[in-house]
């Protein structure tokens, strides 16, 4: 299983994650976010990481030019998109990215199924927010292609590993506070999700 931690804003989380054993680190370029970081901060922390990490950047409301030039500005490898963007949005972008679904109701999580896709639930924050999906709704659902995101937590992981799906996210379930990893519940996050 593949696992993302996300809202990282410092070099000292971000190690601690990988030696956690994580694939992939997220970034926040949202400023309403307690875990927003400059794309500064972000490339000084994004340059020192090893090889073979995916550095995601998490973006909302913003347009596609704002994408390409953060991205390759501070080094990140993929973009999250974490807002309802048009065609045009997707079609202007130049790197790699990833479509966010906030699911509000079970036909949601169906939406771009032949992509992979992050799958989160709604919330006015747009994430971060450690609400849970209703899981009940992958009952009978390919998962192959979802990674799924939501107050997920080293206690409730577990019990999802059933539905086979890609990736787990998670953030306010792996925190002290906003923006500050725990490691000891990454570390279990991690184990527990693998
Ligand atoms: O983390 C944030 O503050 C945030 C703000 C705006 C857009 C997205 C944000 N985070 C997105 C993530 O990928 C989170 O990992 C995901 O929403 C899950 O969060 P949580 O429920 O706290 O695990």
């Amino acid at each position: 299983m593949r696992t993302k931690i996300c809202g990282i804003t410092s070099y000292e989380d971000a190690i601690m994650a990988i030696d956690a054993g994580a694939d992939a680190l997220g970034f926040v370029f949202y400023e309403k976010s307690p875990r927003y970081l400059t794309p500064l901060q972000a490339k000084k922390i994004i340059q020192k990481l090893p090889p073979f990490i995916e550095k995601v950047a998490l973006f909302v409301n913003v347009d596609a030019q704002t994408v390409n030039a953060t991205c390759k500005d501070v080094g990140a490898t993929l973009a999250q998109i974490h807002f309802d963007a048009d065609t045009a949005f997707y079609d202007a972008l130049e790197i790699p990215h990833i479509k966010v679904i906030r699911a509000q109701k079970k036909e949601d999580i169906l939406k771009y199924s032949d992509e992979y896709r992050l799958v989160d639930a709604y919330c006015e924050a747009y994430g971060g927010a450690g609400k849970q999906i209703n899981t009940e709704w992958f009952e009978g659902i390919n998962c192959s292609k979802i990674i799924l995101a939501g107050g997920l937590n080293p206690q409730n992981i577990t019990a999802l590993k059933k539905y086979g799906f890609y990736a787990f996210d998670v953030s306010s379930g792996v925190e002290i506070s906003h923006g500050k990893k725990d490691a000891k519940k990454v570390k279990e996050f991690i184990q527990n999700a693998c």
